[in-house]
């Protein structure tokens, strides 16, 4: 009997151990190795994949060889050094290429027509299963959660919310404290508080020069901290410096999670991340409480995080008629939602904010016409809505900036099953990789002078400088179209109206031009200009 029950144990063990085998097997060479002859026979090109680590050393050596050295002039091939690893591949196999992160091919698509089908159908294109793990919130959601918290969070995005600033003086008039409650007005007070400091620094020889990368980064941080917390503002900041070392070391994080596995292993990295993504939380929540304690009617209407705790949507139960559920997002959720405005915000916004300056100082001519727009659509008034709305030359700058230097310069997808793709058959497990900046400074799409900075390539619109087609969008596409675009734009126009009329600027000559793509793309050594006091 004895023999009998410890022979069982023993089978059992084995029959596991085979599976779980089998299953190691399958995932990390069978299955590789079958969409690799898929993908070969649909045309593309790429290295043989290599047990485990697939192209993983290759992916690493391209972005380090890329970025220790800057580049030469604003011309040169930013691509070649913003996403080296793409074109390294390129260079390798052509465009139609698919390169292994670890045991997952990643696919490169450029046509137009396709780039559009992947940002249209979100139930099959994906997000990948590694921005999950750097961000949580509506970027990292799908299907119904996606849907229902985009709903919820759309109301803190829409243009009545942005606009409220042309009833400023009204609010004056009542003294009621606008600077923390609406959203214009709290941007235009962070603007205000940075030429300040910039004053200052000029006001003894009338010039001076100046990293204004720190600078423009701190203002979108304080931009984000006023609209999201309103009256909380100085919390936020905290939060803000947290997330902040969060980010710093989740791109630790994302490059040792080219190696499969190593995003479980209780490494240091992950160790500090759960450890800040805790205490995150715990502010957050605190901040929330406080919030909910005090919230009456008006409040709701204040600032991002009054908007997310009073947003609900009425679900009507269509088997039993009449019967209304209101769906509202949960403490946690409101946390998540919060954590990523900053995250998906912040950096982006202020990379928008410092290519235009470093294009505008390389460009005097359009920095001119930039700045006689300003004079003359503004004159000595405050920038409000309505007039940012005629703003047609700083929208055409703000355009060919984020097409030059798109801050989130590459999308990628991921499909879990079989899927058709315009004429391609793609296996499921497949990483579609989709690389904004390549199709942006496309010679084919955009002429040979694709690299050279034309504002008025957008003079009739986005739609006419594309010819309808998918070859611009700097914000993404289809229905998760980046949610905040309107906010940043808004933003962005503020503070350039600000600036452009209060200084001139140039490039200094300890300018190093050096784009770095960590999680967005950044100036790696800083944007050092010269600033002329105007008036
Ligand atoms: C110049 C500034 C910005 C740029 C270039 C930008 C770019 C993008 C892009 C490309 C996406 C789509 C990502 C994808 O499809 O994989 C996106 C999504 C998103 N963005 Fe932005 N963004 C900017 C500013 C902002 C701001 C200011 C906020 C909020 C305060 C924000 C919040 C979001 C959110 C929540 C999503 C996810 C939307 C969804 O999945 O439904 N973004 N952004």
């Amino acid at each position: 009997m004895e023999v009998t029950v410890s022979s069982i144990v023993l089978s059992l063990a084995l029959v596991t151990f085979l599976t779980l085998a089998w299953k190691a097997l399958n995932l990390l060479w069978l299955r590789p190795k079958q969409i690799e002859r898929c993908l070969r026979e649909q045309g593309f090109k790429g290295n043989s994949y290599r047990f485990l680590y697939g192209d993983t050393k290759d992916f690493i050596s391209a972005i380090k060889e890329a970025t220790s050295k800057p580049m030469e002039a604003c011309n040169d091939d930013v691509v070649r050094r913003v996403i080296a690893f793409h074109r390294y591949f390129v260079d390798l196999h052509g465009m139609n290429y698919f390169a292994w992160l670890g045991p997952t091919p990643r696919l490169n698509i450029t046509d137009p027509k396709l780039v559009k089908e992947i940002l249209s159908n979100t139930e099959v294109f994906q997000k990948p299963a590694m921005l999950k793990l750097l961000l949580t919130g509506i970027v990292a959601y799908e299907g119904e959660k996606w849907a229902k918290h985009r709903k919820l969070v759309n109301p803190a995005f829409q243009t009545e919310k942005l606009k409220v600033i042309s009833h400023i003086d009204f609010f004056k008039v009542l003294e009621i404290d606008t600077e923390s409650m609406l959203m214009v007005p709290a941007m235009y007070s962070s603007c205000c508080e940075m030429i300040s400091k910039w004053e200052a620094l000029v006001s003894t020889k009338g010039s001076c020069e100046l990293d204004v990368w720190p600078y423009l980064s701190n203002l979108t941080a304080d931009v984000i901290s006023r609209t999201a917390f309103g009256s909380n503002f100085e919390e936020g900041k905290l939060i803000f410096q947290l997330l902040s070392e969060q980010n710093d070391f989740a791109i630790q994080h994302l490059r040792s999670s080219y190696i499969p596995g190593s995003r479980f292993l209780p490494t240091k990295t992950n160790r500090k991340l759960r450890k800040i993504y805790n205490e995150l939380g715990a502010l957050l929540r605190n901040i929330i409480n406080k919030r909910q304690g005090t919230m009456n009617g008006e409040d709701g209407n204040s600032d991002l995080l009054g908007i997310l705790l009073t947003s609900n949507l009425i679900d009507i139960d269509q088997g039993k008629l009449g019967n209304k559920k209101s769906i509202k997002l949960t403490t946690e959720e409101v946390i998540e939602e919060c954590k990523l405005f900053y995250q998906a915000g912040q950096e982006t916004t202020a990379d928008l904010l410092v290519w235009t300056m470093v294009l505008l100082s390389k460009n005097q001519k359009w920095q001119t016409l930039a700045r006689e727009e300003i004079l003359a659509v503004f004159g000595d008034n405050r920038p409000d809505f309505d007039r940012l709305n005629q703003l047609k030359t700083i929208t055409m700058i703000l355009h060919e900036t984020m097409r030059l230097y798109p801050p989130a310069p590459i999308l990628s997808r991921y499909i879990h099953r079989k899927t058709k793709l315009g004429g391609l058959v793609l296996p499921g497990g497949v990483e579609i990789f989709v690389p904004t900046m390549e199709i942006h400074h496309d010679p084919e799409i955009w002429g040979e002078d694709s690299k050279c900075f034309k504002p008025d390539r957008f003079s009739e619109g986005i739609s006419k400088a594309t010819k309808g087609q998918s070859t611009f969008f700097p914000f993404g596409g289809g229905p998760r179209i980046c949610i905040g675009q309107n906010f940043a734009l808004v933003e962005a126009k503020i503070a350039l109206a600000m600036i452009l009329k209060r200084f001139s600027f140039q490039i200094s000559p300890s300018y190093v031009h050096a784009p770095l793509f960590t999680l967005t793309v950044q100036p790696q050594h800083g944007a050092h200009l010269i600033l002329q006091k105007l008036f």
